[in-house]
């Protein structure tokens, strides 16, 4: 295994308390046969870390991110990362997840494009993976992850956390490897994608899948870095608008003309406007095929696969487990979280108040460090 430890950036916005992560790439040591039929000859996972790993392996705590997420749970901007981590608030001496007592480890899901194999990643002939890139699954990614937990020595998780398709993630760890989880965390999460999340996704891809310099996914080696960026930004829109709730679009934007424009002259709504920044934001740091590869792995969630449906899988959880979502979330609606603290045995249920929608688990910071605390068991 390969790591190279990371250190605080000489430059950029280093704060006081801040957890050191160290960025870290491990390869697994043989080919991934995947769900779908698939093989990924060679798989290598960035991932990071905070805090120390205990002699016996027992504090460790997996971070699985979002969609768009990454590895950069906690941290200042700076070696490859261009913002803050994503849940800054909650990994640090002190914090949730404490780092004088928990080893916190969040690698980049199989399949995405912040350092693990994806589809800009050299295929076995050096060229881009591109449109060749099979079709993965959470449960691949799942495996993939494994194989990192088994070379760190990690046999058994103190915690298991994640949002949405973090959470999807968690929750497979859970069902897939109960004697692995001894607590996870499952927040704006379903057991099955539901009809309306394909639908969406489907949306997205279609849009990425129209722009004609998606090529059928063969656009990594295009000259000028050419590639299906409108088309990622129209899913961006898209997907963004149902991460968001209408009640908080329309107290923030309303009618709203973003400044110096007018619409019927050509120019934008705010929350137009709002919309475009987002779908420029990623369009900049997300690679359209890993987006396609991974929304495709969201649609074809199911706990319950082979495992003689989702009531059954899920009676399989031994995890201490909470189940929590977003009181306004229209994507992953409460409702499903409900059902899902309902089926797992023991499972407590949360609520996560916050008028953000699907965002708010990354959003609401302090509530989210709440339920971690709940969760983990206290003292040494
Ligand atoms: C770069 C990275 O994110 S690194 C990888 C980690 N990322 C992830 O895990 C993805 C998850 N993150 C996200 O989905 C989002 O970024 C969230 C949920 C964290 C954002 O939530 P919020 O903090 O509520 O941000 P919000 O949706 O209000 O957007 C704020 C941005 O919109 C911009 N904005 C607000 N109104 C307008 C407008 N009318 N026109 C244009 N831009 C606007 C703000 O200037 C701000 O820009 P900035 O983010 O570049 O500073
Ligand atoms: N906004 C988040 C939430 C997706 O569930 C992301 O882009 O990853």
């Amino acid at each position: 295994m390969t790591r190279t430890h990371g250190r605080p950036p000489a430059t950029g916005a280093w704060r006081a308390g801040d957890p050191v992560g160290r960025r870290s790439w491990f390869r697994l040591p043989g080919p991934l046969v995947l769900e779908a039929g698939g093989v990924l000859p060679q798989v290598d996972l960035a991932y990071e870390t905070w805090g120390e790993l205990d002699p016996e392996a027992s504090n460790a705590v997996l971070v699985l991110h979002a969609l768009t997420g990454d590895s950069h749970v906690a941290g200042p901007a700076g070696a490859g990362h261009p913002s803050r981590g994503w849940w800054d608030a909650l990994v640090g001496p002190g914090r949730a997840l404490d780092t004088d007592r928990w080893f916190v480890i969040a690698p980049n899901v199989l399949g995405g494009c912040q350092g693990s194999t994806g589809p800009a990643s050299a295929a076995p002939d050096g060229r881009p993976w591109g449109g060749r890139f099979p079709a993965i699954t959470v449960r691949d990614a799942v495996q993939a992850e494994a194989h990192l937990a088994d070379a760190l020595g990690i046999r058994r998780w103190a915690a298991v956390l994640g949002g949405s398709f973090g959470g999807m993630r968690a929750l497979e760890w859970a069902a897939g490897h109960p004697e692995r989880v001894a607590a996870a965390l499952l927040l704006s999460c379903c057991a099955v994608a539901s009809a309306e999340q394909i639908a969406w996704s489907g949306a997205q891809i279609e849009a990425i899948r129209t722009d004609p310099d998606w090529l059928d996914g063969h656009y990594h080696d295009l000259p000028d870095g050419r590639g299906p960026h409108a088309g990622l930004g129209v899913a961006r829109r898209i997907a963004h608008i149902t991460y968001r709730s209408p009640r908080e679009l329309e107290q923030r934007f309303g009618t709203e003309h973003q400044d110096g424009e007018h619409p019927w002259r050509g120019g934008r709504y705010a929350v137009e406007s709002y919309l475009d920044h987002h779908a420029d934001k990623l369009a900049r740091r997300f690679d359209a095929a890993s987006y396609v590869v991974l929304a495709r792995a969201m649609s074809g969630h199911d706990v319950g696969r082979g495992r003689g449906g989702v009531e059954a899988a899920l009676r399989r959880i031994a995890a201490r487990t909470l189940v929590a979502g977003v009181d306004s979330d229209r994507l992953f609606p409460l409702e499903q979280q409900r059902q899902l603290a309902e089926s797992i045995p023991g499972a407590g249920f949360g609520t996560i108040a916050s008028p953000h929608g699907h965002d708010g688990f990354l959003i609401e910071a302090d509530q989210v460090g709440r339920l971690v605390t709940d969760l983990l068991p206290s003292g040494r």
